[in-house]
């Protein structure tokens, strides 16, 4: 999109977006913690396989093991039976084993046929039905990787298949990086508590939940200081102890520009702002600065829009690869394919639009359907939604036509 079409004073969103991954620095350290203490935390080291995978040659199939080259019409008497935990014995010539999934193939063994292919006769002795090939149904040692081969680089976030990956290697502790500490604040004095009495013209507190959640997915370690009231005194002081308690501050609201908005002032005075304003829909009023603590840059200051989904928008877009780049993971691209609308739409002067949409998989390509309203305190749209359909500044949505889609998946990988 080109710059002229944005709103004034706007930063387009991939010039955002590559500022906050550039300022992204990595925390530093590493810490030894357990696998089942590992999920979503950052690998500081690269790792190597102790052991080749598998580790002995082993029966993929619930079956019988043979030599092939003794294979007749008379059969093979059944002389051993091996199940999943025996140790490696040598198959007597000229009878067979009965093997189980993931037992040890006994030597002198160079095929496994499933017990779906034989036929047992009355004296026991087996015959396979059809062919049998050298081979056949063993999982050879070291066939998915030897000993020493590369495992996993630094930087790779642990998820499930990674942590089974290294406790198949007998890996029991891992080294990660330390938790990136973030602060989380919100402002607002019209703010109550899910659970408190509703009062009319006040508003439950729903950032302050989405943001905990969100950075508890992504491994963080959250510092909730509540919420702050619009009051210029109370946020200096609740910023000061998140700068002196915290790698990261987050906060939603006042971050506007009326006079109840005190986040950027405050900031100015406490810190310095590196911007303020990106051309989006929703989260326009999206901040990012430092706090100063002494150090030549000082602890990070994240402050997102106060409406909900303008919140959510700017932690996907742009808090979040910030995130990523201080927790020390790579931040790609934007993942996004083009998908045909399902509506027509007026489009947004001067800002890209990031609509929250369905998609309909019925017919023969996928359809984006609005997901529902798409204020920027709509939530209902937002948790309905399978991704953005991402429509440029000035440009109308036309039914038929494709948009770039952005699947929700990419925020919670
Ligand atoms: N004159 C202008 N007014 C506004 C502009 C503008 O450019 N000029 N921008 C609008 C846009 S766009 C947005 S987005 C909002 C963002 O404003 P703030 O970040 O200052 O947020 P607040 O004013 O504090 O609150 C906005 C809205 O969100 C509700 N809110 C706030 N915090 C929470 C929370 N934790 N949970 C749930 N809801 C929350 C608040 O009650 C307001 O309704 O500014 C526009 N105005
Ligand atoms: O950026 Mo605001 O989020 O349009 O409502």
């Amino acid at each position: 999109m080109s710059c002229a079409t944005l709103a004034k004073g706007l930063l387009d969103l991939e010039v955002a977006r590559a500022r906050m991954i550039a300022a992204a620095e990595p925390v530093r350290g590493e810490a030894l913690v357990a696998l089942e203490q590992a999920a979503g935390r950052v690998l500081a080291r690269d790792l190597t396989a102790r052991l080749d995978m598998p580790g002995i040659d082993n029966s993929a199939m619930d079956g019988y093991a043979l030599r092939l080259a003794e294979l007749s019409a008379a059969g093979l008497p059944v002389v051993m039976r091996v199940a999943a935990g025996a140790d490696v014995q040598t198959l007597p010539e000229g009878g067979c084993a009965r093997i189980f999934t993931g037992a040890p193939v006994p030597r002198g063994a160079d095929c496994v046929v499933p017990q779906e292919r034989v036929r047992l006769d009355e004296a026991g002795r087996m015959h396979v039905v059809g062919e049998a090939k050298p081979g056949a149904n063993i999982r050879r040692r070291g066939e998915e990787y030897r000993e020493g081969d590369p495992l996993l680089s630094a930087g790779w976030t642990l998820d499930a298949p990674a942590l089974a990956m290294l406790a198949s290697q007998g890996i029991a502790e891992v080294p990660v990086l330390p938790s990136l500490k973030v602060a989380l604040i919100s402002t607002g004095d019209e703010l109550i508590e899910p659970g408190e009495p509703y009062v009319p013209g006040q508003v439950y507190n729903s950032n302050r939940v989405m943001l905990k959640a969100l950075l508890q997915q992504d491994a963080c370690d959250v510092v909730d200081l509540g919420v702050i009231a619009d009051d210029p005194d109370a946020l200096r002081e609740a910023f000061a102890f998140a700068r002196d308690n915290a790698d990261l501050v987050v906060c939603t609201g006042g971050v506007s520009v009326g006079e109840e908005d005190h986040v950027r002032p405050v900031l100015d005075e406490l810190g310095g702002l590196f911007f303020h304003g990106v051309a989006m829909k929703p989260g326009k009023p999206f901040a990012f600065g430092y706090l100063d603590d002494g150090s030549p840059e000082g602890v990070p200051l994240i402050g997102l829009p106060g409406n909900p989904v303008a919140s959510l928008v700017g932690w996907h877009m742009l808090a979040r690869p910030f995130v990523q780049g201080c927790q020390g993971r790579t931040v790609g691209p934007l993942q996004q394919y083009r998908v045909r609308a399902g509506f027509s739409r007026r489009g947004s002067p001067g800002r890209r639009e990031l609509l929250r949409v369905t998609l309909d998989w019925q017919g023969d390509h996928p359809v984006a359907m609005l997901a529902g309203g798409q204020g920027s305190h709509m939530l209902h749209g937002a948790s309905q939604a399978h991704g953005y359909l991402m429509v440029a500044a000035d440009t109308e949505v036309e039914e038929g036509h494709e948009y770039p889609y952005l699947p929700a998946g990419q925020f919670v990988d």
